[in-house]
């Protein structure tokens, strides 16, 4: 049997840049086409439409609390005591007005009658229902919500380009709808190669691992508002690989695989995508993450993530190019990682001609501790941070004190 050979190391291109990587994402990927869904399927969407509101909201004055509809003037000393001449209940569509000298009892959200002008809570009074003793005066105004101070008729409650959370829900129920125009949640596939890969709860075989990253990718890509799908484990060949990807392209808006990028003589992505000529595959400039491949595939040129396999290295992969490119197809602004600033609690160390992604821990006071073990395949040390350290290229030594970028995790 003749082993395959491995690539030459001698004929590497240089490195890019973490930002020139990015530029050609970010140029390359677009957003999703707008799509209407029922209210029920929108969270964690993004608006494509500007909402506006058909009707002033309230829709009408109304009371906010149980209590008695009166006229001020009528309860200014106290105590008085004014005849309850009817009820009205929140839903009552009946149109009440309140003459001179009388009182109605009213329900929270209920409409205000005509002829009132505040409201006086139960707890202010004796609670009757023929006649009402009332201890305390009133301001006109009290306790009534008018109609539009919520929201006028025909005003924009929600701008495109918005995250749909619960209250963004809330509002465009709010509003009378029922669907919306939303970019849809991006589609991620993600596929695992490696010969060495088994499920999590099989036994291991000799020479096995138990496969992880696509549990990280694809919660990853939920955090970024994609839905993920889990496309299972292929073996170091090319031709496999090839098929699952084949089959798997129908339902992705993207495709993230992880392993089979580097050097190595078994490397089925690189081996089944390389020669479409629409991936590439490059070094960039950075530690975690160094091989990546990037580019697009099938009839419907869906973007394609080649991440590496070490686990802390196809997470940094993610959140420094996958992420940004998701949030693009979700039409929301895409950039670069967006970093914050804390202070080293101990001295870092970082290879020279690579931007660092250190695994550190955040503590008291602005201070970020790097974690222990800093290797690309020690996942329990990734696990136990909760930021990226960023140390750029030129920079191989940092003392305890120095002030850094970190992406928070
Ligand atoms: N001669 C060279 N060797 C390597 C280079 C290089 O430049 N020259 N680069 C190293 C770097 S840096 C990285 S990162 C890795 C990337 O390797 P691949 O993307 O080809 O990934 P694999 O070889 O398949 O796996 C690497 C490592 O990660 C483990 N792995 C893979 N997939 C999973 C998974 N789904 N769950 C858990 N662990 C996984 C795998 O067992 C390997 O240990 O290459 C270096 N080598
Ligand atoms: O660049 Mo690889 O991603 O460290 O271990």
């Amino acid at each position: 049997m003749t082993l395959p050979t491995s690539p030459q190391a001698a004929h590497m291109s240089p490195m890019r840049s973490v930002d020139e990587h990015l530029g050609d994402i970010l140029r390359t990927v677009r957003a999703l086409a707008p799509l209407e869904l029922e209210l029920e399927r929108a969270l964690g969407t993004t608006l494509a439409e500007e909402v506006t509101s058909p009707v002033p909201l309230p829709p009408f004055d109304n009371s906010a609390m149980d209590g008695y509809a009166v006229r001020a003037e009528d309860v200014a000393d106290v105590p008085a005591t004014l005849p309850v001449v009817d009820d009205v209940a929140a839903g009552d569509g009946r149109l009440h007005a309140l003459g001179p000298g009388m009182a109605l009892r009213i329900m929270t959200g209920a409409p205000l009658p005509a002829g009132a002008n505040a409201v006086v809570p139960v707890e202010w009074t004796d609670g009757g229902t023929a006649r009402v003793t009332i201890d305390r005066p009133v301001q006109k105004g009290n306790a009534i919500r008018l109609a539009g101070e919520d929201v006028r008729a025909g005003e924009v409650v929600l701008t495109a380009g918005t995250r749909i959370g619960p209250a963004q829900l809330g509002i465009l129920a709010g509003v009378g709808r029922r669907r919306v125009l939303v970019r849809p949640r991006p589609r991620v596939v993600v596929i695992s190669t490696g010969a060495e890969l088994a499920e999590p709860g099989t036994t291991l075989a000799p020479g096995q691992i138990w496969e992880s990253n696509s549990y990280t990718l694809i919660a990853a890509v939920r955090e970024a508002g994609g839905e993920g799908y889990r496309a299972g484990i292929v073996g170091d060949d090319a031709a496999g690989f090839a098929e699952q990807l084949d089959a798997q392209l129908v339902r992705a808006d993207v495709v993230i695989t992880s392993g089979g990028v580097s050097m190595g003589a078994y490397e089925p992505v690189k081996e089944a995508l390389g020669p479409l000529g629409t991936v590439r595959f490059e070094r960039v400039a950075m530690q975690p993450g160094m091989p990546q491949g990037f580019g697009v595939v099938g009839d419907d040129q869906v973007p394609i993530f080649a991440l590496p396999g070490n686990p802390v290295s196809s997470f940094v992969s993610f959140m420094l190019f996958v992420r940004p490119a998701l949030r693009k197809m979700q039409g929301l602004p895409a950039g670069p990682a967006e970093t914050a600033t804390a202070v080293t609690a101990a001295p870092l160390r970082s290879p020279a001609g690579k931007r660092s992604y250190l695994r550190g821990k955040l503590g008291p006071q602005g201070a970020v501790t790097p974690v222990r073990r800093q290797g690309s395949h020690q996942l329990a040390a990734l696990a136990e941070a909760d930021a990226l350290i960023v140390v750029p290229e030129d920079v191989t030594e940092l003392p305890e004190g120095t002030t850094v970028e970190i992406i928070p995790l």
